[in-house]
């Protein structure tokens, strides 16, 4: 079965305002993309389940699946502080040895790292054990909120690589959250773009990239672009 998320309405109030609302389909892999404050986190706490209580959530989806942690992988962006400092790896998640080692394996780390204890590890290894251990529960969602942003550019090329190879190869949807609209347009195929709460532009990954309708997306584009100017 091909699965699917469709967020049919997804709108967040406080007393005061309307925060978010938005409506969109997870297919395949799909991007959200807005710069700071658009809503990017409060959705993905929405899919969670994980909403703060003052805020007033009104939620309609259709889904080939159960939204809960069974079936949902998260990523977050910091891989330093997701995992326990004081167990070894293998002791941070719980399946048998050998699916621990085949989860290794496509994750591209040696299974001697199992050993290991984070601390040992660089931010990228750490990450891709994170996406390891978000393996071990045959998810059917993976949600990455800015997975690549603590990483080193090498690092970030490594978890990129690996999220496509996931990809292709595994049949789970993904929801990649970033504000960096370049660095998912060999990964996603469809992307979502908010600005304050709502969807301005979505659709196809090459084609919003190549004919993108907005200001809005035009400056994401170029932001990225300009950041690695910057950079180098
Ligand atoms: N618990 C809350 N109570 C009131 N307002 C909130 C709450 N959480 C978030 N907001 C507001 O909702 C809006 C969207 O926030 P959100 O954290 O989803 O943005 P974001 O796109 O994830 O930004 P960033 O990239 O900086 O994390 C912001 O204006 C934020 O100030």
């Amino acid at each position: 079965m091909i699965n699917a998320v469709e967020i049919k309405r997804l709108k967040i109030t406080t007393k005061e305002q309307e925060l978010v609302n938005i409506d969109f389909k997870i297919e395949d892999s799909t991007a959200l993309i807005g710069q700071s404050g658009s809503g990017k986190s409060l959705t993905l706490k929405t899919i969670l389940n994980l909403l703060p209580s003052n805020l007033n959530l009104d939620f309609d989806v259709d889904s080939t699946f159960e939204l809960n942690s069974s079936n949902i992988g998260f990523i977050p962006q910091n891989p330093f502080t997701s995992l326990s400092p004081m167990t070894k790896i293998k002791n941070q998640f719980f399946c048998e040895e050998e699916k621990k080692k085949e989860l290794f394996k496509i994750v591209g780390l040696e299974e001697k790292f199992l050993e290991r204890f984070p601390s040992q590890l660089s931010g990228g290894q750490l990450q891709r054990v994170v996406i390891a251990i978000a393996l071990s529960n045959d998810i059917k969602l993976l949600l990455l909120d800015e997975p690549t942003t603590a990483l080193d550019e090498k690092s970030k090329q490594i978890v990129l690589d690996l999220i496509k190879k996931l990809q292709d190869e595994l049949n789970i949807l993904i929801l990649f959250v970033t504000h960096d609209i370049n660095s998912i347009r060999d990964i996603c195929k469809n992307i979502v773009i908010i600005k304050d709460g709502t969807v301005i532009e979505k659709g196809k990954t090459n084609e919003i990239l190549s004919l993108p309708k907005t200001n809005y997306t035009k400056t994401l584009i170029n932001s990225t672009f300009e950041n690695k100017e910057f950079r180098k």
